[in-house]
C-alpha cells in the first residue's frame, strides 16, 4: 500500500487509453471493441486517432464516466428505514466519477475524492482477493447482498488503516468509510485481474444536507465497477424497456452494499431514486428481499424552495437515534412511524392523476401533509433548531408549508410555496435567510437517473473543441472551478437541455 502522490499522475488519463469497448454499445460513440469505432460524436477523425493510440498500447478501457443524481425525500424519510414507504425524487444536482485505465505494468487502484480531500492508492496484488473470492463468500453481479459480512468488512481494515493519517476522529472515518464502501465492491466484483486504474470523483451535491450525495456516489461507483466488467448492456436507445430495468436493478443493489458501508442501516430508497431517476414510491418490507419501487412518471411540477441549514449531519446517527427511541418506546414509536406512513399514502393518491399543480386546493392538501409530516419527525427528534428557524421565517410570512427532508439533525429542508405570493414577501425571506446564514435553491425535481459518458468525450462550446468533441482527460476534470466548472465542463444539461454523449436507461415506456 502507498499514498496516492507518489502512483499517480493527474494527466495520465484521456485520449492515450481510448480503445477496446466489448459490453458498452449505449451511446452510439464506441460499438465493437476489437476493430474500434466508426465514429466518435459523430467524428471519423477522432476515432481513427484514438484506434491508432489502441493499437500503440495494450488492451485498455476507454476513459469513461459516470453520473448519478442526488435527490429529496417529499414524504416518509426514516418512516421508510422501518418497512414504510417513501416517496422520493431526482434532483439536477449530481455527482462525477471519472475512470482512467491505467497501462498494464501499473498495478495499483487509486481513489481520489478531492471534494473531501481523500486521496489514497493501493496495489491490486496486496489485496485479500483470496478470502473474498472463497466458495464461502463469493458473490456475483446479479446478488442480492443484503448485508456486510463482518469478516471481509475486518479483511479491509488494514487496508483502511494508512489513509489520511493527518486527519483525526470523524473527518478520517468519513474517509475510512468512502474507502471501504470503494474497496468492499471492488474485491466483490472485481478479479486480481483487473486493470490497474484512477477513481476521480467530482460532486455539485453538498456534502451530509440530506441531498442523497452518498446514494449517488455509491451509483457511480457500482455503475463504473459493473461497467468494466462488462456486466452491463447499454445504455442504448433501442434498448426494451425491461432489460433496462434489470441493469439499473444490477447498479442498484451494488449502490445499496456501497451505502450499507457508509450508513450501517440504509433502506435503500436513496441509492433508488439516484440510480432510477425521476420520482418513486419506494417501500422494503423485508431486508432479505428487494424492495418495491412504483415509479410516478407524471410526478407533478411542484413550486418548492430548497433551504440548505449549512449544518452537516450524519445520516448514520439520525437513523441511529430513530432506532434507539423505537427500541425504547416501541408501541409509541411505532404509532408515529405509522402516522408518517399514512401521511405518504394520502400524498401518494393526491398526487396521482387528477393532481393539478396550478390548483390552490391541491397544493394546500399537500403542504398540510408537508406540516405534518415535518410535525411527526419532530416528535421523533431529528429536527435541528436551525430547520425550526426556517418554519418560524416561512409561517410568520404565510409563504408556503415546510419540512425537513433526508436525515435531518441540520441538513435540508423543503418549503411548497403557496401560490400568488407576492415577490416582495419572497424576497424579504431570501434576504433574511442569507443573513442568517443559509443557502436557497429553487428545484427542479424528476431529473435523469445514472448515467454513461463512454468515451470521456463531449461538445462543450469550448476552444479545445474539436469537430467531434472534446476528450475530459483528468487534469480538466479535476480543475474545474467549483460546481459551476464541473457542470460546465461535463455536465449532463448543458444550457440548453440534455447534451449529446451522456447516455441514460431509459425504462419509461414500461
Ligand atoms: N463529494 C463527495 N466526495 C466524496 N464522498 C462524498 C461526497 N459527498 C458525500 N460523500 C460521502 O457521503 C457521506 C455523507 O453521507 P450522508 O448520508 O451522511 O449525507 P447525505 O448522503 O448527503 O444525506 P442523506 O443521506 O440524508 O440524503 C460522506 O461522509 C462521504 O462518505
Ligand atoms: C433518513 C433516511 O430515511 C433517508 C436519508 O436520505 C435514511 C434511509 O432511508 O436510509
Amino acid at each position: 500500500m502507498r499514498n496516492m502522490a507518489d502512483g499517480v499522475n493527474g494527466s495520465s488519463g484521456g485520449s492515450s487509453n481510448a480503445n477496446g469497448v466489448h459490453g458498452v454499445h449505449g451511446n452510439g460513440n464506441v460499438v465493437n471493441g476489437n476493430n474500434g469505432p466508426a465514429y466518435v460524436n459523430g467524428n471519423p477523425q477522432l476515432a481513427h486517432r484514438l484506434k491508432a493510440q489502441r493499437k500503440a498500447s495494450s488492451p485498455m478501457a476507454p476513459t469513461f464516466m459516470v453520473s448519478a443524481p442526488g435527490k429529496v425525500i417529499v414524504f416518509g424519510e426514516h418512516a421508510v428505514v422501518h418497512g414504510k414507504a417513501a416517496i422520493a425524487a431526482a434532483i439536477s444536482m449530481r455527482s462525477y466519477l471519472h475512470v482512467t485505465t491505467l497501462s498494464k505494468s501499473r498495478r495499483t487502484i487509486s481513489l481520489r475524492f478531492p471534494d473531501i480531500g481523500l486521496e489514497h492508492t493501493w496495489n491490486i496484488d496486496d489485496l485479500p482477493w483470496e478470502l473474498f473470492h472463497s466458495p464461502a463468500k463469493k458473490k456475483y453481479y446479479y446478488s442480492l447482498v443484503t448485508g456486510l459480512d463482518d469478516e471481509l468488512v475486518a479483511a479491509l481494515q488494514p487496508y483502511l488503516a494508512t489513509i489520511s493519517p493527518h486527519k483525526q476522529g470523524e473527518a478520517r472515518k468519513v474517509h475510512q468509510n468512502a474507502a471501504l464502501g470503494f474497496l468492499y465492491l471492488f474485491l466483490s466484483l472485481g478479479s486480481q485481474s483487473f486493470p490497474g486504474c484512477l477513481y476521480t470523483l467530482r460532486s455539485t451535491i453538498p456534502i451530509g444536507a440530506g441531498l442523497g450525495s452518498s446514494a449517488s456516489i455509491a451509483v457511480c461507483v457500482a455503475a463504473a465497477l459493473l461497467l468494466q466488467l462488462r456486466t452491463l448492456s447499454g445504455p442504448h436507445p433501442d434498448q426494451p424497456a425491461e432489460e433496462a430495468l434489470l441493469q439499473l436493478e444490477r447498479i442498484n443493489r451494488w449502490a445499496f452494499v456501497y451505502e450499507m458501508c457508509i450508513h450501517g442501516n440504509p433502506s435503500g430508497v436513496d441509492n433508488t431514486v439516484a440510480t432510477q431517476g425521476k420520482a418513486v414510491v419506494f417501500q422494503r418490507t423485508d431486508y432479505t428481499k428487494p424492495p418495491t419501487v412504483r415509479p410516478l412518471w407524471d410526478f407533478p411540477e411542484l413550486p418548492l424552495l430548497l433551504i440548505d441549514t449549512m449544518q452537516a449531519k450524519s445520516t448514520a446517527n439520525e437513523v441511529a437515534k430513530v432506532a434507539r427511541l423505537r427500541d425504547t418506546h416501541p408501541n409509541l414509536v411505532g404509532s408515529i412511524l405509522d402516522a408518517i406512513d399514512r401521511v405518504t399514502g394520502t400524498a401518494d393518491t393526491l398526487l396521482g392523476d387528477d393532481f393539478d399543480a396550478e390548483d390552490e386546493d391541491n397544493l394546500r392538501q399537500i403542504g398540510e401533509l408537508m406540516t405534518i409530516n415535518h410535525g411527526l419527525l419532530v416528535s421523533l427528534g431529528v429536527s435541528h433548531p436551525r430547520l425550526e428557524r426556517i418554519r418560524e421565517l416561512v409561517d410568520h410570512e404565510g409563504i408556503g408549508w415546510t419540512k425537513l427532508t433526508g436525515a435531518g439533525g441540520g441538513g435540508c429542508s423543503i418549503t411548497l410555496l403557496r401560490p400568488g405570493i407576492g415577490p416582495a414577501k419572497l424576497v424579504r425571506l431570501y434576504g433574511q435567510l442569507q443573513e442568517e446564514g443559509y443557502r436557497t435553491f429553487e428545484m427542479t425535481l424528476g431529473g435523469d437517473g445514472v448515467g454513461v459518458l463512454w468515451p470521456a468525450v463531449l461538445k462543450n462550446g469550448m476552444d479545445e473543441d474539436h469537430a467531434g468533441g472534446m476528450e475530459i482527460d483528468l487534469e480538466k476534470f479535476l480543475n474545474a472551478e467549483g460546481n459551476e466548472g464541473v457542470e460546465r465542463l461535463v455536465g449532463v444539461h448543458g444550457s440548453t437541455g440534455e447534451r449529446g454523449g451522456w447516455k441514460f436507461w431509459r425504462v419509461e415506456n414500461e
